[in-house]
């Protein structure tokens, strides 16, 4: 089973979390680098709340080659990160098994999840998992869940599912 790990990343976490399953799964990282390097925290949380699209360096839409896509983004004021937006918004995930991973502060974040869940079904996709991972908190400090070592752990679980026999079925 072939596996792209598409992740956004600001602060480093979900680069950690995208790093440690795509590792474990022996797929494919990609980074979506955004053209602005959102350091005004509070122009960040206004374009997620308005759901903007961002403008990415060198992207790459084809996932031709790959039965399962997994997508991470850190969660901003509920709603994915603008970078994740633009490769949701644009990539052709038709006949494509998607995971959806989103990192917060508060963990859990059913309203980034949900809004990240439908635009993958709109692209075509086959949403077979939703996942919450401890991030860090808003000003980028790692909390006491979520170290270095907990990220990996959290990547390495990741990795675990995706690996589970109902996942590898067609
Ligand atoms: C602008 C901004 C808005 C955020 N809004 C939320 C939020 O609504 N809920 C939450 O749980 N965490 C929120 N966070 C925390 C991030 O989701 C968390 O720090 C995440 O781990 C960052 O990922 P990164 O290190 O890969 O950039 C916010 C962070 C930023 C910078």
């Amino acid at each position: 089973m072939q596996t792209l790990v598409v992740y956004y990343s600001r602060s480093g976490s979900t680069r950690t979390v995208a790093t440690a399953l795509a590792h474990g799964v022996g797929g494919t990282l990609r980074e979506l680098v955004d053209a602005n390097a959102r350091t005004n925290l509070f122009l960040a949380a206004m374009a997620a709340l308005f759901r903007r699209s961002a403008r990415l360096v060198n992207p790459d839409y084809d996932v031709a080659g790959y039965e399962t896509v997994v997508i991470l983004t850190p969660a901003w004021v509920g709603n994915p990160a603008p970078a994740a937006n633009t490769f949701l918004r644009t990539v052709n995930l038709t006949g494509k098994k998607v995971l959806i991973v989103a990192l917060g502060e508060s963990g859990e974040n059913l309203a980034t999840s949900s809004h990240l869940e439908q635009m993958a079904r709109a692209r075509g996709g086959q949403v077979i998992g939703v996942h919450h991972i401890h991030g860090l908190n808003s000003s980028g400090k790692a909390g006491p869940s979520a170290t270095v070592e907990e990220l990996e752990k959290a990547g390495q679980r990741l990795a675990d599912v995706l690996q589970e026999p109902h996942n590898q079925e067609d």
